[in-house]
């Protein structure tokens, strides 16, 4: 994967202008021509699927650079994040989605909800499934929401170098589309091992997108500002690290951003807990786990900025945030 270029995150979203980016085609958006005078197709294409399927690695493997967080555990992804993808004269904007799932506290709910509003808003679905399994209720799930949407629909099967018996399980997943009549295509794949098919699939996406102006500056890859972007990859270390519920119960947020002259990006982050007992756990004995969750976060950081950073992480409490709608809206979950 590449370091991000110096346009990869947005410009400061200008109200009603081209970086409003909003999904209507009334909006001013960008002429609908390319500098040559070719006619510009865009849309936005949503990555739905049950928790922990490879949705987020299949985004960054689109972009070939990281937009989203990925790790072993489910439900890492709570936003809807979007990635751009920019041609001549085409723009893919994906919508990487939560993974659906039985919601069990208002942060769920919030999640599942940047699904449906993601479904409804969209020109095209990606379904992605994991091939290694059969398809369980959460599929069921997904397979429900969008099985009558009239809209193009492609089937992803990820996880196809790790799948025992890939042919049966894109059958049973196929099963629950029955009855679709929408324009539906499939493809097995490793999202995280096989770039070539990952771009075949971009290039099918690409022929479905309507006649649209971009939505997004060409260059763009997010509509992440910086920090909500590093404030993700702080996120994915800490729930790659932290045991049983914790990783759940932790949100992220960086407060400050400084560049010296000399490059050297200084950025201070937090590490949100929902109870006091939370806070040592996180900290770790002698600060030995917050440090390494640090460390971890920072060498990502250096990589994809392809500059030196120094990384500031403080645990706080807030108490029950994840049932506490004023907490949710100020940790950017609304
Ligand atoms: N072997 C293998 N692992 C994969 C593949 N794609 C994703 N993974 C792994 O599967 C895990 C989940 O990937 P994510 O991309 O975070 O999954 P997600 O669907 O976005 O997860 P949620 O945040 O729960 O919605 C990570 O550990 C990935 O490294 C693949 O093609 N092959």
């Amino acid at each position: 994967m590449q370091p991000m270029t110096d346009s990869f995150f947005p410009p400061d979203p200008v109200e009603d202008g081209p970086n409003a980016a909003s999904h209507d085609a009334t909006s001013p958006s960008f002429a609908g021509t390319s500098p040559e005078g070719e006619q510009t197709h865009s849309g936005f294409v949503a990555i739905v699927g049950k928790p922990n399927v490879g949705k987020s690695t299949l985004l960054n493997s689109f972009l070939n650079t990281k937009v989203a967080p990925t790790s072993p555990r489910p439900q890492t992804t709570r936003r809807g994040v979007r990635g751009i993808f920019t041609t001549d004269t085409q723009q893919i904007v994906f919508v990487d989605t939560p993974g659906l799932h039985k919601a069990k506290d208002a942060l769920g709910k919030y999640m599942n909800h940047e699904v449906h509003s993601a479904l409804s808003d969209v020109d095209a679905i990606l379904w992605v499934v994991d091939l290694r399994h059969p398809p369980g209720d959460e599929d069921r799930l997904v397979a429900r929401q969008i099985r009558d949407l009239p809209k193009p629909l492609f089937m992803v099967g990820n996880k196809l170098d790790v799948s025992k018996y890939p042919d049966e399980a894109m059958k049973l997943y196929r099963a629950l589309l029955e009855g679709r009549t929408a324009q539906t295509g499939e493809i097995a794949l490793s999202a995280q091992n096989q770039p070539e098919a990952v771009a075949i699939l971009r290039e099918q996406i690409l022929e479905v997108l309507p006649e649209n102006p971009f939505f997004y500056p060409r260059g763009a890859a997010s509509d992440q500002t910086r920090e909500m972007w590093a404030s993700e990859i702080i996120r994915e270390e800490a729930m790659k690290k932290l045991r049983d519920e914790l990783p759940y119960a932790v949100a992220t947020r960086v407060n400050r951003w400084t560049e010296r002259e000399d490059g050297l990006q200084r950025i201070e982050g937090e590490i949100i807990v929902e109870k006091n007992a939370h806070k040592g756990m996180v900290i770790g004995a002698g600060g030995k786990q917050l440090r390494e969750i640090g460390q971890a976060a920072r060498k990502q950081l250096e990589i994809f900025l392809n500059r030196k950073v120094f990384l500031g992480l403080e645990v706080i409490v807030i108490n029950g945030w994840r049932e506490d709608p004023e907490a949710l809206r100020e940790l950017g979950y609304e």
